[in-house]
C-alpha cells in the first residue's frame, strides 16, 4: 500500500512523485519503457541536440571574422553522436538512480487501473497489485498520431521517435505536417544534409502569429528545403528498394528515401483500464484546475500531455508541482488553494504558456496570439516591431532578420501575448512570460529598462510604438 501511485515516469510522473515525497507521503511510480519518458529519449533532448550544432554554425557564418574561421561543413556523424549522448544512449540508469535517491519506488511494467485506487502492473506475464491510500495520477503522456492515408501504415513511416533517434541521414526526407515537430525536424535534417520536402497542408506553424510561419518557411527554402503549403497526401507506398512514393490529392508524385509523419499526438490511455472506472479508453483525460479528472470520483488525477492542456514538458512539470502539492494538502486536510494563481491551480495553462520552436529563426511565444485574443473576446491592440531595427540585433548578426509582436489587452492595459521570431531569441522569452503572468501594467513596464545594446531593447521600441 502506497499513499499515491503514479502511472508513467516521464518528466511529469517523475515530478509528481518528487512533490509527493517532499510532502511526506509514500509513492510508487509505474513505467513500462524508460524512466524519463518521451522528452528525454525521443523528443525534447535529442531533437534539440540535433538542432544545436547547426544553429551554432549558422551563428558563426553570420559574422565576418568568425565566418572565415569556419572552413568545413556540418559534421553530421558528430552531431548524431552528441545527440546519442543527450539521449543517454537510450538507457535510464541515471534517472533510475535519481528516483532511488529521491525515495520513490519504481515498478517496471504496464500499469492498468482495475478499480478505485487500485493499479495492476504487468511485466512478462506476472502481475503486481498496487493500492493507493489517497490518489492515482495518470501521467502516461502521448504518442504520435497517424492519419488515415491509404498505404501509410504499410509503408512504415518515421514518427517523431524514429526521426529523433535516427542513426543515418536519409538523402531525401518527405515530411507530412507543418506544426512544431515538422518544422523543427525539417530544419534539423536540412542542416544534416537531407533534401527535405515538407507537405504542410494547413501551413507552417499556423497556430503561431503569421509572421512566424512566413519567416521559418523563407529560411527553410533558402536552406534548400521544398515547403509545400496546402499539399495533401492521398496515398503512400514503399517499394522493395525502400523508396517511399507519395501521391498528392492533385495527382503529383513525390519520391523520398524516408517519410516522417508529424501531424499531432494521441493520448496514451488506450490500455490503462479506463473502462474499469467508466471512462473511455483512448480519450484525453479532462481535468479541473487542480488536475483532478472530471467525473472520476475525486481520487484520480491526470497531468502532462495526457490531459491535453499544454503538450510541453515545462508546462507538464508545472502541473506536476500543483498536483503533487494538492494531493498532499487534501491528504492532510490542509486548505486547498485552487483559486486563480493559487498554489494548487495550474492557472498558467489557460493563457500564459511559453513555447520555443527551435527552428532557424527561433520562434518564442507566450500567451495568446492576436487572433486567439480576438477570438476570446478581448479588446486588443497589436503592436509590431522589426527586430532587425534594434541596435543589439544588428550587432548580434549581420543580416539579422526577425520580428516582434505584443498583444495588449486594452481594457486592462496589460500584455496577453508576446511573440519573438529571430536568431537566438529563445532566451529572451522569459521576460515576456513574467510580464504576462505578473499582469504588469504597461505604465510600469516603461520602468523596466532594457540594457543597451541588447536585443531586449525591442521592449522599449514596442512601448514607444504603443505610446504613453
Ligand atoms: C519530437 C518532439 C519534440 C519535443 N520537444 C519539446 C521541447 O523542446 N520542449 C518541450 O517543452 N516539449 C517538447 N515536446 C513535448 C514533450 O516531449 C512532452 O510534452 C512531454 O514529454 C510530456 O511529458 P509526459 O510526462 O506527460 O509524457 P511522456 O514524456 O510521454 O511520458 C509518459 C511516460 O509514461 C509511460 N507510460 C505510458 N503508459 C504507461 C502505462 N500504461 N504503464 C506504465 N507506463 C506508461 C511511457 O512509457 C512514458 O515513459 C516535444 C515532443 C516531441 C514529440
Ligand atoms: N519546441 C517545442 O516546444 C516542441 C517541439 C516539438 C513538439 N512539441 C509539442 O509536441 C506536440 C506535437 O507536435 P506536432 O508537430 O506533432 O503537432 P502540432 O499540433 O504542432 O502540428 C500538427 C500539424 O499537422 C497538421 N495536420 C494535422 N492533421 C493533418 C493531416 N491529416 N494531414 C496533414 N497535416 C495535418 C496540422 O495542421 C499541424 O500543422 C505539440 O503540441 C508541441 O507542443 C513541442
Amino acid at each position: 500500500m502506497y499513499d499515491v501511485v503514479v502511472i508513467g515516469a516521464g518528466p511529469v510522473g517523475e515530478n509528481v512523485a518528487d512533490r509527493i515525497v517532499r510532502g511526506g507521503l509514500t509513492v510508487a511510480v509505474v513505467e513500462r519503457e524508460l524512466v524519463g519518458g518521451e522528452c528525454s529519449y525521443w523528443a525534447c533532448m535529442p531533437t534539440k541536440a540535433l538542432l544545436r550544432s547547426s544553429a551554432a554554425l549558422q551563428a558563426a557564418r553570420r559574422l565576418p571574422g568568425a565566418r572565415e574561421a569556419v572552413t568545413g561543413d556540418l559534421d553530421a556523424a558528430a552531431v548524431l553522436r552528441r545527440r546519442d549522448a543527450f539521449a543517454s544512449n537510450w538507457t535510464d540508469d541515471g534517472q533510475v538512480a535519481w528516483l532511488e535517491s529521491a525515495g520513490i519506488t519504481l515498478y517496471r511494467g504496464q500499469g492498468r487501473i482495475t478499480s478505485e485506487r487500485v493499479v495492476e502492473v504487468t511485466l512478462d506475464g506476472s502481475t503486481t497489485t498496487l493500492t493507493a491510500r489517497h490518489a492515482v495520477v495518470v501521467a502516461t503522456g502521448s504518442s504520435a498520431l497517424l492519419p488515415d492515408i491509404t498505404g501509410l501504415r504499410e509503408a512504415v513511416p518515421w514518427t517523431s521517435r524514429e526521426a529523433a533517434a535516427a542513426q543515418e541521414v536519409p538523402a531525401r526526407l518527405a515530411v507530412i505536417g507543418g506544426g512544431v515537430v515538422a518544422s523543427e525536424m525539417a530544419t534539423a535534417f536540412t542542416s544534416l544534409g537531407s533534401t527535405v520536402t515538407m507537405l504542410a497542408r494547413d501551413g507552417v506553424l499556423h497556430l503561431a502569429e503569421p509572421f512566424a510561419g512566413e519567416l521559418v518557411t523563407q529560411s527553410l527554402r533558402q536552406a534548400g528545403a521544398s515547403v509545400r503549403t496546402g499539399a495533401e497526401v492521398a496515398s503512400v507506398s514503399r517499394d522493395s528498394d525502400g523508396v517511399v512514393h507519395l501521391t498528392l490529392t492533385d495527382g503529383e508524385r513525390i519520391d523520398a528515401d524516408e517519410l516522417l509523419v508529424a501531424i499531432g499526438r494521441t493520448p496514451n490511455t488506450q490500455d490503462i483500464g479506463l473502462d474499469s472506472i467508466g471512462l473511455k479508453p483512448g480519450s484525453w483525460l479532462t481535468v479541473d484546475d487542480t488536475l483532478r479528472v472530471v467525473d472520476a470520483g475525486g481520487w484520480l488525477y491526470a497531468a502532462g500531455d495526457v490531459n491535453r492542456r499544454a503538450l510541453l514538458t515545462h508546462q507538464g512539470k508545472y502541473q506536476a508541482r500543483a498536483v503533487g502539492d494538492v494531493i498532499v494538502a487534501r491528504a492532510e486536510g490542509a486548505p486547498v488553494e485552487d483559486g486563480r494563481w493559487g498554489r494548487h491551480a495550474a492557472t498558467a495553462d489557460e493563457r500564459a504558456v511559453p513555447q520555443v520552436v527551435f527552428t532557424d529563426p527561433e520562434v518564442a511565444s507566450v500567451g495568446l496570439t492576436a487572433a486567439a485574443a480576438q477570438a476570446a473576446g478581448l479588446r486588443v491592440r497589436v503592436v509590431d516591431y522589426d527586430l532587425a531595427a534594434v541596435a543589439g540585433s544588428a550587432l548580434h548578426a549581420d543580416g539579422y532578420q526577425g520580428h516582434a509582436r505584443m498583444v495588449v489587452d486594452e481594457d486592462r492595459h496589460v500584455l496577453v501575448g508576446f511573440t519573438l521570431v529571430g536568431p537566438d531569441v529563445a532566451e529572451l522569452l522569459h521576460a515576456a512570460t513574467i510580464a504576462v503572468v505578473g499582469e504588469v501594467p504597461l505604465d510600469r513596464l516603461w520602468h523596466a529598462v532594457p540594457a543597451y545594446p541588447t536585443v531586449s531593447e525591442v521592449w522599449l521600441r514596442l512601448l514607444e510604438a504603443y505610446g504613453r
